[in-house]
């Protein structure tokens, strides 16, 4: 082992090192931050330093010329001499005046920039997975938590560069005034570049104690959090208001916040052994130097100028900090800045991120390295990528594909075998948690197969490239985001490198049947889909879905050939839902088109439809063919299309305008009819 080997081990080995490891770390980091800033920093923490330090030995050496001088008079040599180290200390002394608001100006600049880069640094960390099941990690999210505190947070590593700039200076003015005091008596100087880095030691420990404990509630402050933005957030507003659960939010949020910060409340001032300890300690060796000056001085043993130069000494000494909050804000560094990089690190570039898999493998799992291998890592960490433009061109096949969550000890989808041709629209039904929504997701890449493969064109999805696999996808997902931005953001971010093309919005807009709302919007595609903002409007829930669509349409504008649609109608009215069933062929022209939907009237206009039941096929076939089977489709069939004619007469007597009034005369009617 080297030696530099040796010392990287020592955090591990003797965890009290943890504490000083982050500021090297911290170090290391700036100049990736801001080189200027950095250099700045540096040349102020030696001047700070260096400047008082210089000081001392400059008063000491005008004091012992002082005799002389009045001796002489002040145009003698001794004179000038008096009158040059006068100037030369005032100089010193204007100087200090300088630098420090200079160190203390930079110091926070670039403490502000260090936040800013690590939690640029962290979101790009979090985006970089292909899967998402890092997002649904615990750990992960207590991590992803840190970087949101990074602007705010009391424990954010910005501070812990302020408190470099001005801790650093005052380490080294007492490390160089220790140095000075070894000529006034050896034991004494090395007493104290022994003493002050122990009780700098030992406090940093004490910091890093706390705030560890801190940063170790993590999760559990997350639950707390959680709930206190449900209580202030719209997204539960009228559930809140209805059901009148704002006073049971408050008393879960304060139980949740308690439980989380009590023992940090416990620890959360360093131990008094420590800090009496410490503060006992500076106490008794400045007592012995004292002391001891003192008696020289008294026996004449020191001349006038060595006094002064090592009283000065020990009061430089002495200036170090170990107590107050500077210090406090140097554990920061320790207790964040390797989290953030260690963040970056998991779910960084060469090994990508492995979601832990449960505890219980899938029965003939391999197991290897403590890992299930096949298990649902991101296919981002797979080798060898290779492009898939035009893809699929022959079709997308699952072939035996077992998926189980991370952390999970049900199989979503067990040993599936289906095929999805190219240019043809494939449905698939089921009862909630067949395995639908998991079979969208792993048909985007967002997870792996735990066993199987998924081929495209015959090629394992594994090796092609997870973002060039993407650009063929376009997919309107069930649980569709709302962004609170524009109507034009809204639907270019399907392909963000032509979100600028007007054309494209607006053909988009136009397929998915919303060019005529986004027009009539206050500011059109300008306007901002969300009342948060001033000029904003909210959308209704069908409003929003076709938003999605037009999405998922801008998509495959830009080029996608795999169309996915999970339940793109659930929040449609049935005149709407009617539309979007008469155009689907219109929409799905030229593309592989999954479409995933309870409601039946919109699954029959698929070439072919599946049945899914317990994580695998149990159907397959045409809607005429799986009705005349007789099986579960026609059983699901006739009970929506019963359902629909049971109201019927109800609707039609109060006068109501029915489905099957409608000019496309499509939805539920028609469906009984066909039936
Ligand atoms: N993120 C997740 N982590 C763990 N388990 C999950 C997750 N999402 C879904 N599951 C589980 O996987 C199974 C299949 O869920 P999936 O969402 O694929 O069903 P679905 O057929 O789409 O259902 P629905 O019709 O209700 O949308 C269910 O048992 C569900 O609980």
């Amino acid at each position: 082992m080297t030696l530099a080997e040796r010392v990287r081990a020592l955090p591990r080995r003797w965890p009290g090192f943890e504490s000083i490891r982050g500021i090297p770390i911290l170090l290391r980091l700036l100049p990736s931050v801001s080189r200027r800033q950095s250099a700045l920093l540096g040349v102020g923490v030696l001047l700070t330093a260096a400047l008082p330090v210089a000081a001392v030995a400059l008063t000491g050496l005008l004091v012992g010329s002082i005799p002389d001088a009045v001796r002489g008079g002040l145009d003698s040599a001794a004179g000038h001499r008096t009158l040059d180290l006068l100037v030369a200390v005032g100089a010193l002394v204007v100087a200090q005046r300088l630098v420090a608001p200079m160190l203390r100006a930079v110091s926070m600049t670039l403490g502000r920039e260090t936040d800013r880069y690590l939690q640029d640094r962290v979101l790009a960390a979090v985006g970089r997975p292909g899967g998402i099941a890092h997002l649904e990690d615990p750990d992960i999210l207590a991590h992803v938590r840190l970087v949101k505190g990074l602007g705010a947070d009391a424990q954010r590593p910005g501070l812990a560069v302020e408190g470099l700039g001005y801790v650093l200076p005052s380490w080294l003015q007492a490390l160089g005034s220790a140095v000075v005091l070894l000529f006034f008596s050896w034991w004494i100087g090395l007493l104290w570049l022994v003493v002050w880095p122990i009780v700098v030691f030992a406090m940093q420990q004490e910091y890093l104690r706390v705030g560890e404990i801190g940063y170790g509630r993590s999760d559990a402050l997350r639950r707390a959090e959680y709930l206190r933005d449900v209580a202030l957030g719209p997204a539960a507003g009228k559930e809140i208001r209805v059901w009148g659960m704002l006073g049971w939010l408050i008393d879960a949020f304060e139980r949740a916040w308690y439980t989380a910060m009590a023992p940090v409340w416990k620890v959360r001032s360093p131990r008094g052994s420590v800090l009496f300890g410490a503060s006992g300690a500076v106490l008794a060796v400045n007592a012995v130097s004292y002391g001891l000056l003192g008696w020289a001085a008294a026996r004449g043993d020191l001349s006038v100028a060595a006094v002064a130069i090592y009283t000065q000494a020990l009061a430089g000494v002495n200036s170090y900090t170990a107590f107050d909050d500077r210090n406090v804000y140097l554990s920061y560094a320790a207790v964040t800045v390797p989290k953030v990089l260690a963040l970056d690190a998991r779910l960084g570039g060469s090994g990508g991120y492995s979601a832990p898999v449960s505890a219980a493998p899938v029965s003939g799992d391999r197991v290897s390295g403590g890992r299930v291998s096949g298990g649902p890592v991101s296919v981002a960490e797979l080798p060898r990528p290779a492009a898939a433009p035009g893809l699929p061109r022959h079709g997308v096949r699952f072939d035996g594909v077992t998926f189980r969550y991370p952390r999970s000890e049900r199989t979503a989808l067990c040993g599936l075998d289906l095929t999805i041709p190219a240019g043809r629209s494939l449905a698939i039904v089921g009862e909630n948690g067949a395995g639908k929504t998991s079979l969208v997701k792993l048909l985007c890449g967002l997870y792996a197969p735990t066993r199987g493969r998924l081929l495209v064109d015959g090629n394992d999805l594994a090796d092609l490239d997870p973002a060039a696999w993407r650009d063929q996808v376009a997919v309107l997902f069930q649980d569709f985001a709302r962004y609170h931005l524009p109507v034009r953001d809204n639907i270019g971010l399907g392909a963000p490198a032509y979100a600028h093309d007007e054309d494209r919005l607006r053909l988009a807009a136009r397929k998915a049947g919303v060019l005529h709302l986004v027009e009539s919007l206050p500011h059109g595609f300008d306007t901002v889909l969300s009342r948060e903002y001033t000029g904003g409007v909210d959308l209704s829930g069908g409003q929003w879905q076709r938003i999605a669509l037009a999405r998922a349409m801008f998509a495959v504008q830009a080029g996608a050939r795999l169309l996915i649609l999970d339940e793109p109608t659930a929040a449609l009215d049935v005149r709407a839902e009617a539309e979007l069933y008469e155009r689907f062929l219109e929409l799905t022209e030229g593309l592989t088109t999954c479409l995933i939907s309870h409601r039946f009237s919109t699954v029959r206009r698929a070439d072919r439809i599946v049945v899914l039941a317990d994580g695998g096929v149990v159907e397959d076939g045409s809607h005429e063919g799986l009705m005349d089977l007789g099986g579960r489709y026609a059983e699901m069939f006739t009970l929506q299309a019963s359902r629909f004619l049971d109201e019927q007469p109800a609707r039609s007597a109060g006068g109501h305008r029915l489905p099957s009034d409608t000019s496309t005369g499509a939805t539920g009617e028609g469906m009984g009819t066909h039936a």
